[in-house]
């Protein structure tokens, strides 16, 4: 659905050139929802805005639903931008006018007749449960009704992206759930393709099918959720799946494996390490959801010697399994 090849933004600026993006190839899958995350200046914005067409790349392209809009020509992108519809953390409502006028407008913007535009809209607003507040002014929503008139804004002229800037930031926990909860119905009930930039784990861990990690414009890791989380010791596997606590105690060797349930059954994998005697200490052994996945994880403490066999049975059990430095043998994993 998307695809972009050594995409390169390059910012003149009178200090030297801010290289923001720096030869980016990624595929984002029709029909998921794919996350971009990164610290601040990573470059997911100008990723975005890339992908919006509002934004030039220096190099490289970007083709979104078949057609390369980054070669697009001025008067075409405009059509093109229909294609893609944006999500801000902040929604910028026009406040004189009612919810359903604010979802109306891109309609009013595209040409499309009265009577269809009210169609449309009620059916808009009933997909994001707010059919009862058609005629209410923004100033009378919860920033969690507002950013669903936002979304359903976003949806008026069907497309078949759907980007997302940093969308539940400003929400509190239980408002953030249902959002992220509407993003996945959106995907599953339209089929639509989402693209989510956030800084928090959670988000990617409640909603995304697959996640990019960027860091000085260059993609370090992706992949779908259980490929990037069963790369055990990666920054994503890191942050999507984090170490638990372990009692202290004397550490030697630390071998951990990070396995998705339906590749590996949680009885093969932790029956790998059973039997091995009472030297091979098991710190943890834990299984949780992820989005749709369930993850295990297993940490294992082991006499130097006796590192590699412990590797070589959890390897045979289909696990990816990680030894911990050798110098590191004293030291928690995090
Ligand atoms: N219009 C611009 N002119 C010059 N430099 C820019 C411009 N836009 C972005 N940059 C620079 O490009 C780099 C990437 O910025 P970008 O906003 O894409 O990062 P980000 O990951 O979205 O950060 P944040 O999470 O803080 O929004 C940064 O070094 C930024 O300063």
């Amino acid at each position: 659905m998307i695809e972009l090849s050594g995409l390169r933004k390059v910012y003149p600026s009178p200090g030297g050139d801010v290289v923001a993006l720096d030869g980016i190839d990624l595929t984002v899958e029709r029909g998921t929802v794919h996350g971009i995350v990164g610290r601040s200046g990573a470059g997911k914005s100008t990723l975005i805005r890339c992908l919006t067409g509002l934004e030039r790349p220096t190099a490289g392209t970007v083709t979104v639903d078949g057609v390369t809009i980054s070669d697009l020509p001025e008067n075409r992108l405009r059509t093109a931008r229909r294609k893609t519809g944006m999500v801000f953390q902040h929604v910028n409502l026009l406040d004189s006018r009612t919810i359903a006028d604010n979802v109306a407008y891109p309609l009013e913007v595209a040409g499309v007749r009265r009577a269809q535009r009210a169609a449309r809209v009620a059916e808009l607003l009933d997909l994001v449960d707010l059919g009862h507040r058609a005629s209410a002014y923004p100033a009378q929503l919860s920033g969690g009704q507002k950013q669903r008139v936002g979304i359903a804004r976003a949806l008026a002229t069907e497309p078949a992206v759907l980007l997302c800037d940093e969308p539940t930031s400003a929400l509190d926990g239980e408002t953030t759930r249902q959002i992220l909860g509407l993003v996945r119905d959106l995907r599953d009930r339209l089929g639509i393709t989402v693209v989510v930039i956030t800084h928090e784990p959670s988000v990617v861990r409640e909603t995304c099918d697959a996640v990019t990690l960027l860091e000085h414009g260059r993609v370090v890791q992706s992949g779908t959720l259980a490929q990037v989380v069963t790369q055990v010791g990666s920054p994503l596997s890191r942050a999507l799946v984090p170490v638990p606590d372990v009692p202290p105690g004397r550490r030697r060797r630390l071998v951990e494996a990070v396995f998705a349930t339906d590749a590996v059954s949680t009885a093969t994998a932790f029956g790998a390490v059973a039997g091995l005697g009472d030297d091979v200490e098991v710190l943890s052994a834990t299984v949780e959801p992820l989005g749709a996945l369930r993850v295990g994880r297993l940490l294992v403490d082991t006499p130097q010697e006796r590192t590699d066999e412990v590797v070589a049975r959890l390897r045979a059990a289909g696990l990816d399994p990680l030894a911990a430095p050798a110098g590191d043998a004293g030291q928690e994993v995090a």
